[in-house]
């Protein structure tokens, strides 16, 4: 192991841990989904998950660490994530050290149906205190931003969506990005969106 492995070791075995829990939940179907944990802010360093790898699978070639530009910083033949780039933005406009994008099947039919509105919104859903939500009218909204094929727009897009009270965004027909403080919340968000968009979908096949 090298020094400046032993300096981020902890934040790796952190970010390997989130990711065998959410490949347990089958959230990587296709070697979709990419996931990163900052490991210094100034200057930006994050691990981020290497491009095409079966996320399901737990190797000593999960990582790789990147700065500020989304560029590999150590000497390796591992690619960064295609997706970089948006996990960059989100360290740059938000307090997230732990970003998280999933592709399921839940996720993607409700930013399909939800598209053209351009966000969804749950109210009355215990599960929303997830997000620190503690009144009795609480509500948190997903913006949905179309899924430009260009990555740099795409993460753009993504980051002109950030404000106060957003944990997470869809990308039309792709999936979503979600972040927190640190790794816990980061998988606490996600998880609890997931439970909302699944539930959302199943209360629909019951109404007209
Ligand atoms: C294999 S389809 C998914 C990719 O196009 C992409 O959206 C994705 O989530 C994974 O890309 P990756 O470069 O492995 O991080
Ligand atoms: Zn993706």
């Amino acid at each position: 192991m090298s020094a400046l492995q032993a300096t981020y070791q902890d934040k790796w075995d952190e970010l390997a841990d989130i990711k065998d829990e959410l490949a347990a939940r089958d959230w990587f179907p296709g070697t979709s989904g990419n996931l990163s944990i900052k490991v210094s802010e100034n200057p930006l360093r994050f691990l981020v998950t290497a491009s095409g790898k079966d996320k399901r699978k737990r190797t000593a070639e999960d990582f790789l660490l990147v700065n500020e530009h989304s560029q590999s910083i150590e000497s390796t033949s591992l690619k960064p994530s295609a997706e970089t780039v948006l996990h960059q933005r989100i360290y740059e406009n938000t307090n997230a050290g732990c970003s998280l994008h999933v592709h399921t099947l839940s996720n993607n039919v409700i930013s399909e149906l939800y598209g053209d509105q351009g966000e969804i919104t749950f109210q009355d859903q215990e599960l929303i205190k997830a997000f620190n939500i503690w009144e009795e009218n609480g509500s948190i909204t997903v913006p949905i931003v179309r899924n430009y094929a260009e990555l740099p727009r795409l993460a753009e897009a993504v980051a002109e969506q950030i404000r106060p009270g957003i944990y997470g965004v869809l990308i039309r027909n792709h999936g979503i990005t979600a972040w927190g403080r640190n790794g816990f919340e980061a998988k606490k968000h996600l998880e609890a969106f997931e439970f909302l968009f699944a539930y959302h979908l199943k209360l629909k096949q019951f109404t007209v």
